[in-house]
């Protein structure tokens, strides 16, 4: 829109238009008459002018269209969370809409979070096209397919007017297709003129990272293709995207014919199909197209020798994926099952698995099947808050409850939980008194702020997670039973990778695909050895140190992760003591994993040993020159090594003095 900052202006424009009294004056300014129109389109749309909250699909229709989105989520989320980390302090939310206005994801500061749901019901799975909400960032950017401001008073419906937004669309490869909306509100009084090139850049991200998606689908779906003409020379193939259109058919007129058709939907009964099998991201498991193989026209005569019969094209594996969570061992799979009908079931359930085992992935996807995923999801680490803290944490605070705390007040995770999840990780962790106060709410749902005498009801459903046996800390005194019987209403543990051998492989492939596409290259495969490799080491850290391992190497592997890209314990096997075998009290993580600095470390010292130059290097990690030079000092990385024995001066400067 015209993003005035002229308020008064244009909040007597509204009200003169709502009241019927637009007149020639009102409209002496192209501005003006452009909102005159989009209101007035609003009003023939039917939209209520004093409506107060988001319309919100029901849960069934927000699953269907969020399964059906789940590409966009997974491209896109990692980069708002990452842009939405360095605006913490902006008052203002990231918020992500699929191609028909619903809200996907939100992120950001959580107060305007908290004030968005509740002061508008801005919240997942609210619908925000025009016809829905009248005036708005994310609808009026879809019905424009262009990057639009909407300040203030310039909304349609007066409850928004406390809002202002920049609402960019996401464009497919076409430039015209608008897969989604990135949307950044802030509250009407904090608007920021940089607001609007934010929300173009974020949407430009994602419209990069969907693009390259797009084109290892397209170059997976034609190895398809081609595996499937190899053995079936003497046939017709057709491969089709997601949407049946083809894409490729072999070279015959009949089937350049029959292709043609298809693409203008007037298949005709003559056309007729032998088989069609669809074809599937192996990370996702996502449908990213199929392979038709056609019926030979009457009359045709082929004998086929047996040995020519090939085997089925992308034949599905035996896995299971519950939202992120993937396995094909049968006891996890089972376990997946019963966490389905868990979920359903809105029983407080405790999770019990070594660390890096997927209890949060596992948490997360429980709250998205039950009847709570409209509402909040939070998750809490409680190893993390120190033991003063911890009350009002968990039961917020009154004005003045205690010197340094916010003078208005705050709520606590139970209240910011409110008809949804509390994920209480690391739940074996709380101190004795928080025990007794979390026992206390567990059974009668009451509790006090602090600093109050008034007592409010907790409404979240609790899911608790653990890495220690809680059996031996309760023998130790360490841990209330009571409390553990009112955690495990439901108990399910996750085995340890190293009792998964077949998941080490397809979590390995599968981690090199997301973390190609989070990295911007291509997806790497992964050699006989290094499957070898992955497979005798224990893998103590379980999936996340996997993850972590296959992130260095996807760094630094030219398009195939071989032995010589896998962290160097690995490559011992985990047989110098450190890492080997299962550690029987299920260690802290930070016992087990390898440190997050040497993490860093190995990530740029693959980058440097695959692009030897440090301004490169930088770039392909989002990192300034000084900052990375600073790294190399504080993770004593001497650069040299790695850069050949010809670094190009021209390329890096020697690094600043410090
Ligand atoms: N089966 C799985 N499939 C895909 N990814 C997985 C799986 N298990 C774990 N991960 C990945 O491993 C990482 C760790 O998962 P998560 O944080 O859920 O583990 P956790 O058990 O909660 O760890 P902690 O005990 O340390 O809190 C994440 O990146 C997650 O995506």
């Amino acid at each position: 829109m015209g993003f005035s900052k002229d308020l008064r202006g244009v909040r007597q424009l509204w009200e003169r238009f709502n009241a019927g009294l637009v007149d020639v004056e009102a409209c002496r300014t192209p501005y003006h008459r452009l909102l005159l129109d989009e209101w007035r389109r609003c009003t023939a749309l039917g939209v209520d002018v004093a409506m107060s909250r988001g319309r919100r699909l029901d849960d069934a229709a927000f699953r269907q269209r969020r399964e059906a989105e789940q590409l966009l989520l997974e491209t896109s989320v990692p980069i708002v969370q990452d842009v939405a980390h360095y605006l913490q302090d902006v008052p203002g939310i990231m918020i992500l809409a699929e191609r028909t206005g619903t809200v996907l994801h939100i992120t950001g500061n959580p107060r305007v979070r908290e004030r968005a749901a509740a002061h508008s019901g801005i919240v997942v799975g609210s619908e925000w096209t025009e016809g829905a909400a009248g005036t708005n960032g994310m609808g009026t950017a879809l019905s424009m397919g262009r990057p639009v401001h909407v300040f203030a008073t310039e909304h349609f419906c007066e409850r928004w007017h406390a809002w202002s937004c920049a609402a960019a669309p996401i464009f497919d490869t076409d430039g015209r297709t608008v897969l989604g909306i990135i949307d950044f509100t802030t509250v009407e009084s904090d608007f920021r003129d940089q607001a609007l090139g934010l929300a173009v850049s974020v949407a430009n991200s994602i419209q990069a990272r969907m693009a390259l998606h797009r084109e290892l689908e397209r170059r997976r779906l034609l190895s398809s293709f081609s595996e499937t003409v190899r053995h079936y020379p003497h046939d017709d193939v057709l491969a089709l995207d997601p949407l049946g259109r083809p894409v490729m058919h072999t070279p015959s007129e009949r089937c350049r014919q029959i292709a043609e058709r298809w693409r203008h939907g007037s298949a005709d009964a003559a056309d007729r199909v032998q088989s069609r099998t669809e074809v599937r991201a192996p990370g996702t498991g996502a449908c990213i197209g199929s392979i038709v193989l056609l019926a030979r026209p009457a009359g045709y005569q082929k004998v086929f020798r047996p040995d020519e019969r090939p085997p089925p094209v992308a034949a599905a594996e035996p896995v299971t994926r519950f939202g992120e969570f993937a396995t094909g061992d049968a006891e996890t799979r089972r376990m997946l099952e019963d966490l389905r009908r868990i979920a359903a079931a809105d029983v407080n359930l405790l999770i019990i698995g070594e660390t890096g085992t997927g209890k949060e992935l596992l948490a997360r996807h429980v709250h998205a099947c039950s009847r709570r995923s409209h509402e909040p999801y939070l998750a809490v680490n409680c190893g993390a808050i120190s033991a003063e803290l911890m009350e009002s944490s968990f039961f917020g605070y009154v004005k003045g409850a205690f010197s340094g705390a916010d003078p208005r007040g705050r709520a606590g995770y139970f209240e910011s939980a409110r008809g949804g999840t509390l994920f209480l990780d690391e739940v074996g962790e709380l101190p004795a008194a928080m025990q007794a106060a979390l026992l206390r709410v567990l059974e009668d749902g009451s509790f006090q702020r602090v600093g109050s005498c008034e007592t409010r009801t907790a409404t979240c459903r609790i899911i608790a997670a653990t890495h220690r046996d809680l059996g031996q800390l309760i023998a130790q005194g360490r841990f209330r039973q009571d409390l553990y019987f009112r955690l495990k209403v439901v108990q399910r543990t996750i085995k340890p990778l190293r009792e998964r051998p077949g998941d080490i492989r397809l979590l390995a492939e599968q981690f090199a695909q997301s973390l190609g596409l989070k990295h911007g290259v291509a997806a790497p495969t992964l050699t006989p050895d290094a499957h070898a490799a992955l497979a005798r080491y224990p893998w103590p850290g379980n999936a996340r140190e996997l993850r972590n391992a296959i992130e260095v190497a996807t760094l630094a592997a030219d398009g195939c992760i071989d032995t010589g890209c896998l962290p160097p314990e690995v490559l011992r096997g985990g047989s110098d003591g450190a890492t080997a075998g299962p550690d029987p009290a299920l260690a802290r993580p930070a016992e087990s994993l390898a440190s997050l600095r040497e993490i860093e470390r190995q990530i740029i010292v693959g980058m440097l040993r695959k692009y030897r130059q440090v301004s490169v290097v930088a770039q392909r990690l989002g990192l300034a020159r000084s900052t990375l030079y600073r790294k190399f000092a504080e993770l004593d990385i001497r650069q040299a090594e790695f850069l050949g024995s010809a670094p190009d001066p021209a390329a890096d400067e020697p690094p600043p003095q410090r």
